[in-house]
């Protein structure tokens, strides 16, 4: 037997849990970036999401304000400075204040170690880390002169225990999880909150591209007690609920959604 789905969101959380707050999700326009953000819009709060192409913002954008909330879809490359900053730039003059970050954008193939390129490194290094760095010192700097927040990061599990075919990725990874931790310790006096969700397998169009459904089902019957991939739904109420004011004396904490995938296997 599986482990049962994560109920929709507003079956566990007021509708107007996050009402008055403005969440910028990076990587906003497809797999869990995109339900991370419907999610934020069903639970009241104004959504801008951000990535290099419009063509996935433009029709989550329009879902967002079907909602009865603002919307704001913009184009950005995590990786570099000055398009993050532009970034916030358009966001802050089209939907105001922003007070809650999601780190979600995110990159990955898999390499052996070995046959990786500098470039190929760079690629997902860089937008992992140096795009998760650019996007919270950016937004960080808003958050402390507004007086709070609150910063969620995606990891992954990949960066706990080693990435075989994964490096780039687990490296990026804990690198992630490492900048939440310090952000959270030198900006609690701030009333800024940083923490990190990590993701185990969650299916969605890109990981499947990375992975194939072979794989898929040895990871399954190998790696994971819940017997089954997670799915973008499962990430919600653990990110909605460091968005939240429940969550105001969690800081620089890591949350591993992953069905048991950290977990020994069972030897029986
Ligand atoms: C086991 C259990 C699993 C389990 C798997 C579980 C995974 C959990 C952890 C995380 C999962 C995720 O993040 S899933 C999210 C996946 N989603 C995505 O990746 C979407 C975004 N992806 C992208 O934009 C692209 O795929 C990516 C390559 C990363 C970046 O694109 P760019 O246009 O910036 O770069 P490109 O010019 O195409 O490529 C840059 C360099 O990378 C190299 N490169 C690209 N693909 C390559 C490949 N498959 N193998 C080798 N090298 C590759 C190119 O040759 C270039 O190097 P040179 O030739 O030297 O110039
Ligand atoms: N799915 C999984 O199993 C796991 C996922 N994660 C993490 O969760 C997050 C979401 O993953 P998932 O939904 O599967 O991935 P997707 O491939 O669906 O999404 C990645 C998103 O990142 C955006 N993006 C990629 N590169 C950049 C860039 N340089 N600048 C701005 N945006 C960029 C993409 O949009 P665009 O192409 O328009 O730029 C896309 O919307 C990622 O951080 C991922 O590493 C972690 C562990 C497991």
């Amino acid at each position: 037997m599986s482990l049962p789905e994560t109920p929709p969101s507003m079956e566990l959380f007021a509708p107007d849990l996050l009402a008055g707050e403005t969440a910028l999700v990076t990587g906003g326009g497809t797999g869990i970036g995109k339900e991370l953000a419907l999610a934020y819009a069903d639970h009241g709060a104004n959504v801008a999401i951000a990535s290099r192409s419009m063509d996935h913002l433009e029709p989550v954008a329009e879902a967002i304000e079907d909602r009865g909330v603002e919307a704001c879809a913009t184009t950005v490359d995590v990786r570099d400075r000055d398009d993050v900053e532009a970034m916030l730039e358009t966001v802050l003059a089209e939907v105001g204040d922003v007070s809650i970050l999601v780190n979600n954008a995110g990159a990955n193939f898999l390499c052996p170690a070995e046959e990786l390129s500098a470039n190929g490194w760079r690629s997902v290094v860089g937008t992992i880390l140096d795009g998760t760095a650019n996007c919270t010192f950016t937004v960080g700097e808003h958050l402390i002169d507004r007086g709070g927040g609150a910063i969620v990061s995606m990891g992954a599990t990949n960066s706990v225990r080693g990435a075989p075919y994964h490096a780039h990725s687990g490296a990026g990874k804990a690198g992630v999880h490492n900048l939440m931790q310090t952000v959270a310790a030198e900006w609690a006096r701030h009333g800024v909150r940083a923490n990190t969700v990590a993701p185990g397998v969650i299916r969605t169009e890109g990981v499947m591209d990375v992975m194939g459904e072979t794989v898929a089902e040895q990871v399954i019957d190998e790696d994971l007690a819940a017997d089954r991939l997670g799915t973008p739904a499962d990430c919600v109420p653990v990110t909605l609920f460091l968005s939240s004011p429940a969550a105001a004396y969690v800081t620089g904490a890591y949350y591993a959604v992953d069905g048991g995938q950290l977990l020994a296997p069972t030897p029986m």
